[in-house]
């Protein structure tokens, strides 16, 4: 198994691009289900989970092409199945995009249940309640959602969302779109990248209002033509080599990022003593060389701070001057890189959805194993500033969310490599 070898102590210097968002690219691709002829979808991220995305378009008879510029293009004339099958699902649980757009589209759809993860128990209640308003039929038989649309034709509905979901939100927004009438989405999430997905959904024909705030209003067409489309800049993984910058006490400028995508992470980079400047698409963070000071973070649905930041600030506190407090409102069990943090040395102690963390002058290296996502960017992030070699283990989870991750960290100067 891969595993990513790190050579701490290098204070990052440099400028990386950053990549397009996972989290909007992939109900962007999902949304390429509605589409009547072709669609192209720039700025995608080259990363497992889109690669699992198109895997699962192909295999319902989604043709997908790849041009010159990396951009894809679906076509889904040739549509053979509404299934999305257990195995493909499993490895990535955005593949419940697909529910609302199958629905609305071709009045049928059966998507494994996605299951739970290291981060929480993650249900999908609201996806199908959302449904079932629009008047699908839902059942869950065998570890599958299998629903279908009485009459072929989703109606029009209100519904109010009792937890900001970001997935649930796209997912029923997808539906609306296609559905006959009106369709209110209330306490819906305002993520940018829902934003983003809306923006696609209009470009494709789609009318729909209040996208950023918490109440969307979806006026049904009867079909949507393709357009061409780029996904916005990833937020979190510019966030993330900012935080890398600030713990190595370095200097890193993103480009072709936007700045207003990470208001609250921004202000939170600055508290800890870092000087950022921006522009409208690049972001410079420089430490001076300085030790950052302890933050408190409390995580929250979008303008909020977010969780997908959490443990890489966990570090930042780990190595910082004074206590920091980090508190998780959006998953019950998200402080898995904390025990492995402490294996390098840091000082945390978790109670319930509290991580109080109190700085130390340094980290050492240790072999870590990697539980999800960003608990594997934080780990990588320890590991720069750590004292020694750090062996990052069970890193295909890294490879989910950040494209190229060793070459852009080389870039910077940093001494990583990806080893068997
Ligand atoms: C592919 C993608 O975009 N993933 C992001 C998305 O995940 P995802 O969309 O899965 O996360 P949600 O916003 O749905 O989850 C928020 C909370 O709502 C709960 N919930 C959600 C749906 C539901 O039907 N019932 C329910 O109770 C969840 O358990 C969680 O506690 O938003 C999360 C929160 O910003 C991010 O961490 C993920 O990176
Ligand atoms: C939790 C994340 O992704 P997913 O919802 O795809 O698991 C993430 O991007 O941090």
């Amino acid at each position: 198994m891969e595993k990513l070898r790190i050579e701490g102590g290098h204070r990052l210097d440099g400028e990386i691009r950053i990549s397009g968002a996972k989290n909007s690219a992939l109900p962007i691709l999902a949304a390429t289900l509605l589409a009547e002829g072709v669609m192209q979808v720039g700025n995608l991220p080259h990363l497992h989970d889109i690669t699992t995305m198109l895997e699962l378009l192909g295999c319902m008879g989604v043709q997908v092409a790849i041009n010159e510029d990396m951009s894809v293009e679906t076509d889904c004339a040739e549509m053979k199945s509404c299934v999305a099958p257990y195995d493909l699902v499993r490895t990535m649980r955005a593949s419940i995009l697909v529910l609302g757009p199958l629905l609305a589209r071709y009045g049928e759809a059966e998507v494994s249940l996605p299951g739970g993860c290291a981060i929480g128990s993650r249900p999908v209640d609201l996806h199908l309640r959302g449904m079932e308003a629009l008047g699908a039929e839902v059942e869950v038989l065998d570890g599958y959602i299998k629903a279908h649309v009485p009459g072929g034709r989703l109606k029009g509905a209100e519904f109010f969302c009792d937890t900001v979901t970001v997935t649930g939100t796209e997912n029923i927004l997808m539906a609306a779109v296609l559905a006959e009438g009106r369709s209110v989405i209330k306490n819906a999430a305002r993520e940018p990248e829902v934003v983003d997905l809306a923006n696609c959904l209009i470009a494709m024909g789609a009318k729909i209002e209040g996208a950023g705030t918490d109440t969307l209003v979806i006026d049904g067409v009867e079909k949507l033509h393709g357009c061409h489309f780029d996904v916005l800049p990833d937020r979190i993984e510019t966030g993330t080599y900012l935080v890398a910058a600030a713990v190595t006490g370095g200097r890193v400028k993103c480009k072709d990022t936007d700045p207003l995508l990470l208001e609250a992470v921004l202000d939170k980079l600055r508290e800890c003593g870092a000087e950022i400047t921006t522009g409208k698409d690049w972001i410079e963070l420089n430490m001076h060389g300085r030790r950052p000071k302890a933050v408190n973070i409390r995580t929250a649905p979008h303008p909020a701070f977010p969780t997908d930041m959490q443990a890489q600030f966990v570090v930042l506190n780990a190595i910082a001057e004074g206590v920091g407090t980090v508190i998780e409102t959006v998953f019950e069990n998200r402080f898995m890189h904390a025990q492995e943090l402490v294996r390098m040395g840091a000082d945390i102690h978790v109670e319930g959805n509290t991580a109080i963390v109190t700085g130390k002058e340094g980290l050492s290296a240790a072999p870590v194993m990697a539980t999800d996502l960003r608990a594997s960017a934080s780990l990588v992030i320890a590991a720069l500033v750590a004292v020694g070699e750090t062996d990052v283990n069970r890193i295909y989870h890294i490879d989910r969310g950040y494209e190229c991750i060793e070459e852009k960290f080389q870039m910077l100067g940093a001494n990583i490599r990806r080893v068997q």
